[in-house]
């Protein structure tokens, strides 16, 4: 495999959801095959020592690294959903973000008691988002094994409301 250096296809955007917050955008990774391949190919590595049986991740970035590390892995993908989104009965948590507050929803029978479950997302900030879904899984009697990120904001101290779950990440900014 070539070294691929994931932050220069990291773009920066200041100000954006909201005044102060330094957004760190994805999509020119997406946008580039080998390195969005490389990308998924790398954490998946990673991630298959954990030995899961599912992976699940939130809408809406969560999906673009969870489904293709599941596919990847040949696993089944569990997509949590904001609300109303979701067709079948549904489990719920509300959270709060680094810009805001919302809820996940989780269909009641995506994940089976005892099934052993990593989390995935493209970045973890505060950790609202992650620790929502792993309390989702939690709820449905799922073992959660591993959570994978794209990217980790250290400053945020994300990892410290995951517990002593075991974390990946491709890239980590001090910021
Ligand atoms: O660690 P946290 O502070 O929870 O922040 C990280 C979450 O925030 C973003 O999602 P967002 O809610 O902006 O939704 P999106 O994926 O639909 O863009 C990101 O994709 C993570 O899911
Ligand atoms: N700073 C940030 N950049 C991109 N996505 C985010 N989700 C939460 N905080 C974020």
């Amino acid at each position: 495999m070539l070294t691929i250096q994931y932050r220069d296809w990291i773009r920066d955007v200041p100000d954006f959801p909201k005044p102060g917050i330094l957004f760190r955008d994805i999509t020119p990774l997406l946008g580039n095959g080998s390195v969005y391949q490389q990308a998924i190919a790398e954490l998946a590595e990673r991630v298959r020592a954990w030995g899961a049986d599912v992976i699940a991740g939130p809408e809406a970035r969560g999906y673009v690294v969870g489904a293709p590390l599941a596919a990847t892995l040949g696993l089944g993908f569990v997509p949590v959903r904001k609300p109303g989104k979701l067709p079948y009965t549904t489990v719920s948590v509300t959270y709060d973000l680094e810009y805001g507050q919302d809820r996940l929803e989780i269909h009641s029978d995506a994940i089976q008691k005892g099934q052993r479950v990593v989390v995935a997302d493209d970045l973890l900030a505060t950790g609202g988002t992650m620790s929502a879904t792993i309390e989702l899984v939690r709820k449905l009697g799922g073992e959660v094994v591993g959570a994978a990120f794209f990217i980790e904001l250290k400053a945020l101290e994300g990892r410290s409301r995951l517990g002593d779950i075991p974390i990946h990440t491709l890239v980590q900014y001090e910021s």
